[in-house]
């Protein structure tokens, strides 16, 4: 039983330390909510929402977050016993999608449960590794090369992987120039749904430059085209939008969609989500790694204990805070040390929350009593 005494709503604004190119424009700062899940005896689990202020991602917003939170999945944990995490997702069915809302008070009570346990929350996901590999996602430059010289900085830095985000203009030549500059790195592009078949001859060219993956080549909703795209192309197709559940895992991969996941907890609901999502693609034979969504040290510390499950087999997208935030809001904060992070080993996420911090870019808080 995991008794909850209280849940707080916290919405942060932090300034990013490099701008974040989407289709709705420029991010130069991150507005979230951290939620916070106490018991009886002072324990406290975080959990970090993804959702940005805008719906570019997905349909998800802070603000809808706010109101699926606070009027539907904390009103629907009052007077219910939640005997282990993975049952808040069960509870949290008759709400449609807001996967992002679900997945961070989800987080809070996995950390919770894993605090009142003593264990770190990676025993309680059931991961063994103890170091992880990680690699880094460079956006789209003002050239190639401003681009050439990103990808060397970050390969200075010992980064496992290097992740270029592309699109139509901006595909093969900067790519082909960092191959020829590197030609040995592990790369990998993400096109973000960018493309459609009307460009496949454009993909296919992608073959020439010993790629590990193309990610989310096509339509965020799409697993039908990206089966066809795979036929076509030798270069892995991994997909991001596309998947939500297991459910379109195992769509996905009986169409032939893709031959990678890129397994976002905020993505597709929560941890307990992702980890069934995980331990089938590993019965499955399909690699996974764990994406980013330019998370704060809270969902940092979720993702690398995710990342300690055995089928995460690729080099994901959590980089260390320093590359994101001038001040984190953890203690340490995530550091990378040649493209690997060391598992930390005490009770829950692992890593203290660094409180002056969370106060600091607090910009509103609310509090719930809760009867479980
Ligand atoms: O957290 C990171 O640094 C990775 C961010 C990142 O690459 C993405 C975040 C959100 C959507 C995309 O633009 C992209 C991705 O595809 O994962
Ligand atoms: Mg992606």
């Amino acid at each position: 039983m995991i008794p909850i005494k209280k849940i707080r709503l916290r919405k942060l604004n932090m300034a990013l330390i490099n701008p974040f190119t989407t289709s709705f424009g420029t991010f130069n700062d991150k507005q979230f909510y951290i939620i916070e899940a106490e018991d009886e005896q002072g324990h406290v689990g975080y959990g970090e929402s993804v959702a940005f202020t805008s719906p570019w991602y997905n349909e998800e917003t802070v603000e809808t977050n706010r109101h699926i939170i606070k009027d539907f999945l904390i009103p629907a944990l009052q007077n219910t016993t939640i005997k282990h995490p993975a049952d808040v997702g069960e509870l949290f069915k008759p709400f449609r999608r807001n996967l992002m809302a679900k997945a961070a008070v989800e987080g809070a009570i996995w950390d919770l449960f894993a605090k009142q346990q003593n264990i770190p929350l990676s025993a309680a996901l059931g991961g063994q590794m103890r170091t992880i590999d990680v690699g880094v996602s460079i956006g789209i430059k003002p050239s190639i090369e401003d681009l050439v010289n990103t990808v060397r900085k970050s390969v200075e830095q010992g980064y496992k992987r290097i992740k270029i985000k592309i699109k139509p203009g901006w595909d093969i030549t900067p790519l082909s120039r960092v191959r020829e500059e590197f030609p040995d790195i592990d790369m990998m592009a993400d096109a973000n749904s960018a493309y459609t078949l009307d460009q496949i001859d454009t993909l296919k060219q992608l073959d020439d430059l010993n790629l590990t993956m193309i990610e989310q080549p096509l339509a965020h909703d799409d697993i039908i085209d990206h089966a066809t795209l795979q036929k076509a192309i030798n270069t892995p197709v991994c997909l991001d939008e596309s998947i939500h559940s297991l459910e379109d895992t195992r769509k996905a991969i009986e169409l032939g969609s893709c031959r990678i996941i890129n397994i976002k907890i905020g993505r597709v609901g929560g941890l307990t989500e992702a980890k069934r999502i995980h331990d089938y693609c590993m019965e499955q034979g399909i690699d996974v790694w764990c994406g980013g969504m330019l998370e704060a040290g809270v969902g940092r510390a979720h993702n690398i204990a995710l990342t300690t499950l055995p089928n995460f087999t690729l080099p994901g997208d959590t980089a260390a805070s320093s590359l994101y935030w001038h001040q984190d809001i953890i203690s340490p904060e995530v550091t990378v040390q040649n493209g690997v992070i060391h598992v930390p080993t005490k009770p829950g996420i692992g890593f203290d929350i660094d409180v002056l911090a969370l106060e600091k870019f607090t910009v509103e808080q609310e509090e719930f009593s809760l009867q479980t």
